[in-house]
Parts: C-alpha cells; structure tokens; sequence
C-alpha cells in the first residue's frame, strides 16, 4: 500500500552558518493511510519543526516530503492542522470559527454549515455554537479547533501537542474522544505530544526522536487491541510498552529513570 505521508532524508537548518540551528537531520519516515502515528521526544527534538515543514509551513533544507506521492509546495488542503494553542478568533462565534478555513477556501456551502452544526453536536458543543470562545474552557476550545481541522475531511490530520495545555482529567477525556473520532473515521493522524502514555494510549506507531541534531531513533509498533479504552492504561501490555519507550529515552540519555 502506498504510503500516504513519506518524508525521505529531510534535514532542516534554520538560519545559516556558523549560526545556523540544525533541527532535523537524515528523518525518514513513511505514515501508511489510516494510521495513527505519534511523534514524542524531548523539548527542541524538532518535533513541531517536523510537522511544520509536513504542512508547508517550513521549508526544507535537503530530502524530500512527499504527500500522495506529490512533493508538497505549500499548505496542502488535504490536511487539517491542530495546534497546542486553539487559534480561534474571538470576534467569531464557535459555529462561524468550524466554518473559517472553509470561507478562506470559499467551500462554504449551507450543506457544509449543516456538517459543522453536527460536528459540534458530536464533540458535545452543540448548545455552545452560538457562543464566542471566550466564554468556552480551554478543553471546549480545543474540541472546536478539533472540528474546525476535520471539517473539510481532510485525508491526513496533523496535530501538535493539541492537548498539552489541559489538565489531567480534560486531557483524558479529549484522549478518549480522540481514540473515538479515529476509530469511527479511521484518518490519518501524525500526532506531536511529550506524553508517552498519551502517545501509547493513541497509536498504532510511536515514532522516537533525540535532538542536538533533531532526529528519528526508534519506531514502536504498538499492538494494543482496538478499541481502546482508559482502563487498558492499567494492564501490563500497556505499562510493559511504556516501560519500554522510557528505557529507550534513558538509554540515550534523554530522561533518566532514577
Ligand atoms: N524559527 C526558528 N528559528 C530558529 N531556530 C528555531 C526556530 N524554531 C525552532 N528552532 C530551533 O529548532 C530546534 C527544534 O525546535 P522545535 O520547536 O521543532 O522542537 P520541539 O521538539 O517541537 O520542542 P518543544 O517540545 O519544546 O515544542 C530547537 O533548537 C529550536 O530552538
């Protein structure tokens, strides 16, 4: 099967010489359709450089991103984009926020503001579509940025760190509705997170990256059975999956497990 995603040999310096950052060095890495594939690594690994440069928001230094085959030019409008901060517009309310990217694109149909009304239905905002988002949490918020992003089912979602700002208990729900969403429409994720439990929890494939050059070490197949629910956090297959990961992050030094 034809990889949706294939990034070949990318590197990436921001600036240049003798100055110059290396971010990414020799990534490769291929994400298959419908999978979800998250990214973990310690702060400055390049892991929101690598997503960056997925989206066309970054240009490359060397190698190759391609997506369907085509090497992207710019943001490519088969993907949806989640960040750790919401991005919504204040003056908008949470409807007329769903609906923005598709008014910049000038997709906006009555059916596709019927589409967003549902969305919003389903993520548990539907009394809340006439509402600005400031009157929302920062978990509402999040949700609203989450439809905002597949609106347009988008054939790849990337997602950078979407949920690192909540809190514990928020944070799990979005996880659950997350695993939910993937598991009803089976999208492509590439999923950014600092969390190795959250990473686990949600993933066919965790993708492991060092810095000082930002790169890929590892890749872990996580085989946990589908779908899934916050209790299997508990059993010995998930922890013994964790266990591992850490251990790879001690053996490079990156956390240490004293
Ligand atoms: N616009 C930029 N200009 C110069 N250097 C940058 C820029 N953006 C990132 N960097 C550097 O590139 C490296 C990778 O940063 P990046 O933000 O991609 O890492 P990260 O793994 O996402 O970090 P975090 O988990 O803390 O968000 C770091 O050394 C960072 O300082």
């Amino acid at each position: 099967m034809q990889p949706i995603l294939e990034v070949r040999n990318v590197g990436k310096v921001y600036g240049s010489a003798p100055s110059g950052v290396e971010a990414l060095r020799s990534i490769d890495l291929e994400v298959r359709p419908q999978e979800f594939l998250s990214i973990v690594g310690p702060s400055g690994c390049g892991k929101s450089t690598l997503l960056k440069c997925v989206a066309g928001l970054e240009a490359i230094t060397s190698g190759t991103i391609r997506v369907r085959g085509e090497d992207i030019s710019g943001p490519p409008s088969q993907m949806g984009i989640v960040f750790q901060r919401d991005l919504l517009l204040d003056w908008r309310t949470i409807l007329e926020n769903v609906l923005v990217i598709s008014e910049f694109r000038g997709t906006r149909t009555d059916e596709l503001e019927a589409k967003a009304a549902e969305l919003l239905v389903r993520f548990g905002l539907g009394d809340f579509q006439r509402r600005y988002p400031w009157e929302l949490s920062g978990g509402m918020r999040q949700r609203a940025a989450i439809c905002r992003a597949i609106l347009d089912n988008p054939e790849l979602l990337l997602m950078d760190e979407p949920f690192g700002a909540l809190d514990a208990m928020t944070r799990d729900d979005l996880n659950l509705e997350l695993a939910r969403l993937w598991q009803e429409t089976r999208k492509t994720v590439v999923f950014i997170t600092h969390g190795i439990q959250e990473a686990v929890f949600l993933s066919d494939r965790v993708a492991m990256m060092a810095r000082n050059p930002g790169r890929i070490v590892d890749i872990f197949e996580i085989d946990l059975p589908r779908p899934r629910t916050l209790k299997m956090r508990d059993s010995a297959e998930f922890s013994a999956i964790v266990h591992r990961i850490r251990e790879r992050f001690a053996d490079i030094g990156a956390i240490s497990t004293e």
